[in-house]
């Protein structure tokens, strides 16, 4: 039926390292190319985790450079992804904290897993790191301004029956039903004639995409500052050793 699944695979926790992102966005290219592809379904191949979001490590300790260079390619994803003429249903199998989030809200329709293990949100505040403008311009066009305001300065991480009263996905469903569950929401939207559902959509989201697109650069080198500053990489150092002292 001209649908594809892109399932993300960088294990253990689908962070989107510079060449995880890369390869997303190619393949989207060549989805996109491709007219037998209307649709496209978004999952994870991590047991437990649809994607860890931006990877701290090519924010933590390197040069201003590859700051720059990784961050290029963060907005390059997220313009493509969110611009894409192809119908993106995301079935979310995992937890999906900031940038996986990201990828979620980027999609038409969100189905996630009933797990409450699983949480979703724009967590970027407790990392000590602000989310850009086009993050939560995003966010607010997705749960409205409130809510955002709220969600972004505490980094709340729903659980799916809280994600779904506020509005962060569509549909909640039991684990094993995820995927079935998207392909139906898929069939459903693919009934939808391709030119008037894309220039709908086009009409949705223009303004957003070209806010980021007038100010690329301004924005790439706010973020090579911003992540450079010793206060931030003192922030983000404290996070990843929190994440490790988990374990032990
Ligand atoms: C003024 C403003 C101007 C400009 C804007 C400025 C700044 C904006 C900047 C950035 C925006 C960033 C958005 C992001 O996406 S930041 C990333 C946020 N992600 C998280 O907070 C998730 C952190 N991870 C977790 O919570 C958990 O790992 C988990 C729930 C995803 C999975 O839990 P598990 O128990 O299954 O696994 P762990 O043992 O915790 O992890 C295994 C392994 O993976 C490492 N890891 C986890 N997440 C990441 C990550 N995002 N990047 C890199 N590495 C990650 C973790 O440390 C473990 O590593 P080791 O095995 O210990 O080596």
């Amino acid at each position: 039926m001209g649908v594809a699944v892109m399932k993300l695979r960088n294990p253990p926790v689908n962070s989107l390292s510079l060449e995880c992102l890369t390869e997303f966005t190619i393949s989207l290219e060549k989805l996109e190319n491709d007219k037998s592809i209307r649709g496209v379904i978004l999952t994870s191949e991590c047991p437990g985790i649809f994607s860890a979001g931006l990877d701290l490590l090519e924010m933590y300790g390197r040069n201003p450079a590859h700051y720059a260079e990784y961050w290029k390619n963060v907005q390059e994803l997220w313009l493509r992804l969110y611009t894409s003429n192809m119908i993106l249903v995301s079935a979310i199998n995992g937890a999906s904290p900031a940038g996986g989030c990201l990828l979620a809200l980027c999609c038409d329709y969100r189905v996630m897993a009933d797990n409450p293990k699983y949480t979703i949100g724009l967590n970027e505040s407790l990392l000590g790191i602000v989310a850009p403008f086009w993050f939560k311009d995003m966010y607010v066009n997705t749960i409205g301004h409130r809510e955002a305001e709220r969600a972004l300065q505490l980094g709340t991480l729903f659980s799916p029956a809280e994600a779904l009263k506020v509005g962060v996905v569509d549909e909640v469903v039991p684990e094993d039903q995820v995927h079935s569950k998207a392909r139906s929401v898929m069939t459903k939207w693919l009934a939808i004639p391709d030119h008037s559902r894309q220039l709908t959509k086009n009409m949705m989201r223009k303004a957003t995409a070209d806010n980021l697109i007038k100010q690329r650069e301004a924005d790439i080198q706010n973020f090579t500052s911003f992540i450079s500053k010793d206060s931030i990489q003192k922030s983000l150092h404290m996070y990843l050793e929190k994440l490790k002292q988990k374990k032990g």
